[in-house]
């Protein structure tokens, strides 16, 4: 399976929807989800300013108003994104305003799959994002059902991470993956992140090992994408 995603660079990504609603009705939340919060470096913009393991957002059970700051991501795409057609890259995805550090920019959606469905899909696993736990893994397939977060290239100097978020379910394995600007973000620069696989660990359904050439035109480019 090729699919990007966190940390582990084994192989790609996620938006809540029904099949994943479906799975986690009567799901519990934690008793004061509050307590949980990682609160560090989130200001009162609603800006988080660098990736952290898991952040809370207040949800559905706290008293609080849709507008808390706590409810960073949960609202949905706020900013102007257009989709183009890059030189090497087959489509891409850029802002068409200036973004401040630390924005959240949109969601990875798509359909939620147990990590043995995602092994037998062939062909289309480019758009895979694999959720990053080794012992139960879980994947989002955004090759059927997805949003524009889909379209985003990889960069080996990207402007944005994937944050792992829980709003309004405590379910640790299966977080949502937001889009958060990790620099000013210019009007027209196209949004990457580093789609984090590591080289010669992608392989085909006979053991090869995969190769894919990356054309982020950075600087610091290591000239493979896996
Ligand atoms: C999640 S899709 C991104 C959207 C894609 N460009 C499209 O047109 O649908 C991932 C695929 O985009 C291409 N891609 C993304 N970033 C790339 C890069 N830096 N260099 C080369 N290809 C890239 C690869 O084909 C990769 O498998």
């Amino acid at each position: 399976m090729v699919a990007h995603g966190h940390g582990h660079g084994l192989t790609g990504l996620y938006m809540a929807f029904p099949a994943f609603l479906l799975f986690f009705q009567g799901s519990a939340l934690p008793a004061s989800p509050l307590s949980s919060l990682v609160h560090s470096n989130n200001n009162n913009d609603g800006a988080i300013l660098e990736v952290k393991p898991l952040v809370y957002e207040c949800g559905p059970h706290c008293k609080c108003p849709p507008s808390c700051y706590m409810r960073v991501s949960q609202h949905g795409i706020k900013i102007k994104l257009e989709l183009f057609k890059t030189e090497s890259r087959g489509w891409g995805v850029r802002s068409l305003e200036s973004i401040p550090v630390g924005s959240f920019v949109c969601e990875y959606a798509g359909e939620l799959l147990e990590d043995k469905q995602a092994e037998v899909l062939t062909g289309k696993d480019e758009y895979l994002f694999n959720l990053g736990n080794e012992e139960d893994p879980f994947t989002i397939d955004a090759a059927r059902k997805g949003n524009i977060g889909r379209f985003i290239n990889h960069s080996c100097s990207p402007n944005m991470y994937a944050q792992d978020v829980l709003y309004e379910y405590d379910e640790t394995r299966i977080p949502h993956v937001m889009f958060f600007a990790q620099e000013v973000i210019r009007p027209l620069e196209e949004l990457t992140y580093d789609y984090n696989y590591k080289i010669d660990q992608v392989r085909d359904s006979n053991g090869n090992i995969k190769k894919k050439f990356c054309y982020c035109g950075s600087a610091e480019c290591s000239g493979r994408l896996y």
